[in-house]
């Protein structure tokens, strides 16, 4: 019998949408006011969710204290209240969107994890706008 267990979480962090790669006008004509040399901030809000069978012994698909704690090591400890594109190396060359974001944690958590468990990963950039992602 398989189950999805899922833990929400939060993190605020400042980005800027842009290329190295192009021109100013370019990327202003693409990413308009998210290109903001001087970058601008949103909070964040996570959905990590868990897939797998529930163990006949404890009930559990994953003891949601542990994913409290990874969740805690390799997201909030490392993007809350950073600049992604100055602060966290894994957007030096890459556009810190909504889905990057969202790949950038799943492989980061996913090695955490035993390999039976599935994850996916759901990320509000804005309340109305959010992506997800689970590996495929
Ligand atoms: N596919 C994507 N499109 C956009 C992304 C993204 O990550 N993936 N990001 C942005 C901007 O960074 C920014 O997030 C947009 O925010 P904002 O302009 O505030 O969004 P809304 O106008 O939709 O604000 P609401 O409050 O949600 O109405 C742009 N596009
Ligand atoms: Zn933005």
């Amino acid at each position: 019998m398989k189950a999805t267990v899922s833990r929400k979480a939060h993190f605020n962090a400042a980005h800027r949408l842009y290329r190295k790669d192009w021109s100013f006008e370019k990327n202003d004509a693409v990413f308009g006011k998210c290109n903001n040399p001087n970058f601008h901030g949103h909070n964040y809000e996570l959905i990590v969710s868990i897939t797998g069978e529930i163990d006949k012994e404890t009930g559990y698909v994953i003891d949601i204290k542990i994913l409290k704690d990874i969740i805690k090591t390799e997201v909030e400890d490392i993007f809350d209240h950073k600049n992604l594109n100055v602060e966290v190396p894994e957007f030096k060359d890459l556009n810190p969107t909504a889905e990057n974001i969202a790949v950038v944690i799943y492989n980061k958590i996913k090695p955490k994890l035993a390999s039976y468990l599935e994850l996916e990963i759901t990320l509000f950039e804005t309340p109305r706008n959010f992506v997800t992602y689970s590996g495929k």
